[in-house]
């Protein structure tokens, strides 16, 4: 019986159709995606599918799964947020939920990247594999997870769901979840990811006419913090550019919001009114290695002191160390066998991989790492700018179908090997 030639076009288009779903939050479609994947797996031969709801009736988690023929093995679990962070349609070139595809081939969507292709590209790589190979039957059992909330935080997603019996009986020996971009025509591949700390600094202080000069303003509290904070970024930014430390070897304090004002009523503020009260919000990320109680102690000496009536709260947004105490990292080295099946993969199917890295970003990998899961974070996309959260964010096909091509490597290698 010939076999039927691998449909690259049709791939693209069931990347686009999923594209097409509007899973952006804060009202992000789960339940379209997750019957768009489940129809999706269900058409391709030897995929079962199981949707659960680890935390509430809202927030479905797809699971797939492609059984292997030795179930007492540990399973391999390849993961892919359905969510989205929002897209403003107004500065995008092309609207951020049609997944135009231009004639250069880069299909624009909210989630090109981050992290809607590797969603397809694990079911594409199956479909490719079985159809390539009718009698190709892992060994390992390879598990896909299509998951809510990644990028709130996963408290309501991958966080419970590691809980979860159904979790436990997955044994899950190996986890792959997203990566990043690669401007070069080398693979990224990640170790540890960094934990975001929400961080706001609320400063109080006199009110009073705008006309006044007086010491001890609300916003002259805040803004002196404001300072104290831009230097500390300054200092490790500086460390990024003289090529000391890379971006995720850092750590980043980048201000995303100032909230102060008096009100007047049309929407904008009083403009002759100090305020009492101000308030800075801070994306703040922790590289694996550092301490986090020095922070916590520069935060509340330096940041925000006390004695300029200053205030500060921080939102840990997921486990910073394993039950053992231990960073989140996993090894690159031989103690880690995973580590050369991966490398291994990637070289096999003519692909190059650069130093593996930390990722200056947070995935839900933390959840598994935390659990001691040996974890990468992988996603196929070299040469290619990097636009998570971007406006016009957008991948190439020919970078789609080669990412599809990778998967096939690495889901044969990892599935096979005992
Ligand atoms: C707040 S948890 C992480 C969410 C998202 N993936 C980010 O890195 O920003
Ligand atoms: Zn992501
Ligand atoms: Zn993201």
């Amino acid at each position: 019986q010939p076999v039927p030639p691998v449909d690259a076009e049709a791939s693209i288009s069931r990347f686009q159709n999923y594209l097409r779903i509007k899973t952006a939050h804060p009202h992000p479609d789960y339940s379209t995606a997750v019957s768009f994947l489940d129809s999706l797996a269900k058409s391709i031969p030897n995929l079962h599918t199981r949707t659960l709801y680890p935390a509430t009736p809202d927030k479905p988690l797809l699971l797939v799964t492609f059984p292997g023929s030795n179930p007492s093995l540990q399973s391999i679990l390849l993961n892919s947020h359905i969510d989205s962070v929002p897209a403003e349609p107004s500065k995008w070139s092309h609207p951020p939920f049609s997944a135009v595809r231009t004639d250069d081939g880069n299909i624009f969507a909210r989630g090109a990247q981050d992290d809607k292709c590797i969603a397809i590209q694990y079911l594409e790589a199956i479909r490719n594999i079985i159809l390539t190979d009718p009698h190709f039957t892992p060994i390992r059992t390879v598990h896909i997870s299509y998951v809510p909330d990644e990028e709130i935080g996963g408290l309501h997603g991958m966080a419970k769901f590691v809980e979860s019996k159904e979790f436990k009986q997955l044994n899950v020996g190996f986890f792959l979840d997203e990566g990043q971009a690669s401007t070069t025509d080398q693979y990224r591949v990640f170790y540890a990811d960094r934990s975001p700390w929400n961080l706001v600094i609320k400063a109080v202080g006199m009110p009073g006419h705008g006309s006044r000069m007086f010491d001890n303003s609300a916003m002259e509290n805040l803004m002196k913090s404001v300072e104290v904070v831009s230097k500390f970024r300054e200092n490790q930014f500086d460390l990024v550019k003289a090529g000391v430390l890379a971006n995720s070897e850092v750590i980043s304090a980048n201000l995303v919001y100032l909230k102060a004002g008096i009100p007047s009523g049309d929407g904008n503020f009083a403009m002759n009114m100090q305020p009492s009260e101000a308030e800075a919000g801070y994306d703040v990320r922790l590289p694996p290695t550092v301490d986090p109680d020095l922070l916590k102690k520069r935060i509340g000496e330096e940041w925000a002191p006390a004695t300029r009536n200053m205030s500060y709260d921080i939102v840990e947004k997921g486990p910073l160390r394993d039950y053992m105490g231990r960073p989140l990292m996993t090894a690159t080295n031989d103690s880690n066998p995973w580590w050369s099946v991966f490398k291994d993969a990637i070289k096999a199917c003519g692909g190059e991989l650069s130093k593996p890295e930390i990722l200056s970003s947070t995935t839900d990998a933390r959840y598994l790492r935390q659990l001691g899961i040996p974890t990468f974070g992988f996603s196929p996309m070299k040469n290619t700018p990097i636009l998570l959260h971007d406006h016009n964010e957008y991948l190439k096909d020919s970078t789609f179908l080669e990412g599809i091509k990778i998967y096939e490597s690495i889901i044969k290698s990892l599935s096979s090997f005992e």
